[in-house]
């Protein structure tokens, strides 16, 4: 039977990708299509930006959720949490690429994966998964003398910083060498600053133009300095990736996943 995918903010960069990659899978169907209330695109159909019809018009309506084995959900942190309660309501399982949720969002995600199975990633991309696992090994052996940044550029219409991605790598990298983000971590400087302290990790937020999303972590040590970088060409692979969720996701009744279990990768 084919997957029954709802996808959430179907009108934005995203969600468009999303439309066009579930229509593509020959084993997924288009479910329901969702946007903000108030939305100028609620009742056009959700295939129309490709000159098709569907017969699946956009709405705000979560009742529209019922019957969806799932929902993607690429939107801002209020929309998703919104979706989190629907879909727990109506058991529709849950892959949610949304980034800049604060803890008390984040810990609600968590704790709605104890009734329905979620897969929650910054980034949905098979090379940003891979580049967590090569920074596992590069945070353990270059832990001792090497100073990390994370670098990252995204287009000009991106609304949170650091990137959710940028946050997962330094997140990563600092787990790696003991330590936590939230005691690592430097977000800005400006005027005298001092001396960089050893064991920090700072971040640098590039925003311009219409990149899609370029991170790299640096590991600067004397003498030599290592880079660990992704590039985005195209969106693709973040929904490319949230199908492969979807299909991760297909049977499962609860559970908090992440892109390195879709992937195979933990
Ligand atoms: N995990 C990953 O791999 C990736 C994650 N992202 C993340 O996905 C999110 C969306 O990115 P992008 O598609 O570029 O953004 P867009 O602004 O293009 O799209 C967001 C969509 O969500 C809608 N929306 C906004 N607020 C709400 C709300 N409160 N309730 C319901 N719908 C809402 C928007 O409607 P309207 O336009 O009317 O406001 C729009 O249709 C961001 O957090 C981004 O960082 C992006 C790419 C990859
Ligand atoms: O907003 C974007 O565009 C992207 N957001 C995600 C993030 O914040 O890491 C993933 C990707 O970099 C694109």
């Amino acid at each position: 039977m084919a997957i029954r995918i709802a996808i959430a903010g179907a009108s934005g960069r995203m969600g468009r990708m999303l439309v066009e990659a579930t229509l593509a899978a020959t084993d997924c169907e288009l479910h329901a299509a969702l946007d903000r209330p108030g939305s100028d695109t609620l009742g056009l159909d959700a295939t129309a930006f490709l000159g098709k019809q569907s017969g699946v018009l956009i709405g705000a309506d979560l009742t529209a959720l019922e019957g969806a084995d799932v929902l993607i959900d690429f939107t801002r942190p209020e929309g998703t949490l919104a979706h989190v309660a629907a879909c727990r309501a109506y058991g529709v399982n849950m892959i949610i690429g949304t980034t800049g949720f604060d803890e008390a969002g984040s810990a609600a995600i968590r704790e709605a994966a104890a009734d329905i199975a979620i897969v929650h990633a910054y980034n949905m991309s098979v090379g940003v998964n891979l580049l967590i696992k090569l920074l596992e090994v590069a945070g353990k052996a270059l832990n001792v003398g090497y100073d990390v940044e994370v670098v990252e550029m995204h287009h000009r219409l991106k609304v949170d910083a650091p990137s959710g991605t940028a946050l997962m790598l330094g997140e990563t990298v600092a787990t790696a060498q003991g330590r936590t983000l939230k005691e690592a971590a430097v977000y800005a400087r400006e005027g005298i600053t001092g001396e960089r302290e050893p064991g920090t990790i700072g971040f640098a937020t590039l925003r311009g133009g219409d990149v899609i999303g370029d991170h790299t972590v640096m590991f600067a040590g004397l003498g030599e300095r290592i880079e660990i970088s992704h590039k985005a060409s195209n969106r693709t692979i973040y929904a490319q990736g949230s199908i492969r969720a979807a299909h991760f996701l297909a049977g499962k009744q609860s559970g908090f996943f992440d892109m390195q279990d879709v992937l195979g990768l933990r």
